[in-house]
């Protein structure tokens, strides 16, 4: 019942990958808290703490921990992996280990720590099929969308739409942005990135997140972007993805995606009982 954690005060994290940022509560060993009306209401950024996305722990049962994902509207996203890492950063340290894994939405995850301190993930192998993405009907190729601009269709467990542009920073991505979330060929929104190939190891990416709006980072993005770049032979097999927030290393392996960056912690505090246990609607 989650009237009788009313009076609690709830603990979480803030940390951040490349200045996309994260509340993370920690589940483990009790039933989940997050719900769509707590989400929002953390997330925002005058009223709550203010977030990108809130990744919640969970107990694992075939991984080490589990994740789930929400946005700041309060929509759950399938996966988001500048918080996988950020999570894998914490979990990692307080087990004196260099290696986890985790399972999500978008199915088991593995991390593992560098040598230099930077953490990395396997994203796992792309989708490739319309309706995994999921698109609202089938089209002849990913990479021409029937859309303005041809964009790519690329799942990571969670829908993007990749645009190949003559210049990323010239794009008016708050403008461009919703009008392709809401297109109606993503059923459930997209992702979508607006990208240009600097050369066959670094290509320059701005975001716009689904259920959030622009970010200083976007992980799935990145890695989407290098697939969609890879798949029309624009890129090698390893690529920096250049965000505002910071570099993503991207090497698209057999056994998936890999993505390595910076994880930072920020401060941890306790949520006052009157921010939550609220009722749902
Ligand atoms: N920032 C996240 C992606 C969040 C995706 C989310 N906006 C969605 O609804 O899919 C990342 O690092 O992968």
């Amino acid at each position: 019942m989650r009237d009788s954690v009313n009076t609690e005060r709830l603990a979480f994290l803030k940390m951040h990958g490349l200045g996309n940022d994260f509340v993370i509560v920690d589940s483990r060993g009790r039933d989940a808290v997050v719900t769509p009306d707590l989400a929002r209401k953390l997330g925002d950024r005058h009223r709550g703490v203010g977030y990108d996305q809130l990744a919640e722990i969970r107990d694992g049962r075939d991984s080490d921990i589990a994740l789930d994902f929400w946005n700041s509207d309060g929509t759950r996203a399938g996966a988001c992996g500048n918080a996988t890492r950020c999570v894998a950063d914490i979990v990692m340290d307080a087990a004196v280990r260099r290696n986890v894994t985790i399972r999500t939405a978008r199915g088991l995850l593995s991390a593992k720590r560098l040598d230099d301190g930077l953490v990395s993930v396997n994203m796992g192998l792309p989708e490739s099929e319309w309706d995994a993405i999921p698109l609202a009907r089938p089209v002849s190729d990913l990479d021409a969308l029937p859309l303005p601009g041809k964009p790519s269709a690329v799942g990571m467990g969670n829908p993007h739409c990749v645009f190949f542009v003559e210049d990323a920073d010239s794009v008016d991505v708050e403008d461009r942005g919703p009008s392709v979330e809401n297109d109606p060929l993503f059923p459930e929104a997209t992702n979508v990135e607006f990208v240009h190939v600097i050369d066959r190891t670094e290509i320059r990416m701005r975001v716009w997140e689904r259920g959030t709006g622009i970010t200083l980072a976007c992980g799935s993005g990145a890695c989407a972007a290098a697939v969609a770049a890879h798949r029309r032979g624009l890129i090698d097999s390893a690529v920096t993805v250049r965000l505002d927030g910071g570099p993503l290393h991207i090497r698209i392996a057999d056994e998936g995606v890999w993505m390595t960056g910076a994880t930072a912690k920020v401060f941890e505090a306790e949520l006052d009982p009157s921010m939550w246990g609220t009722t749902d609607g």
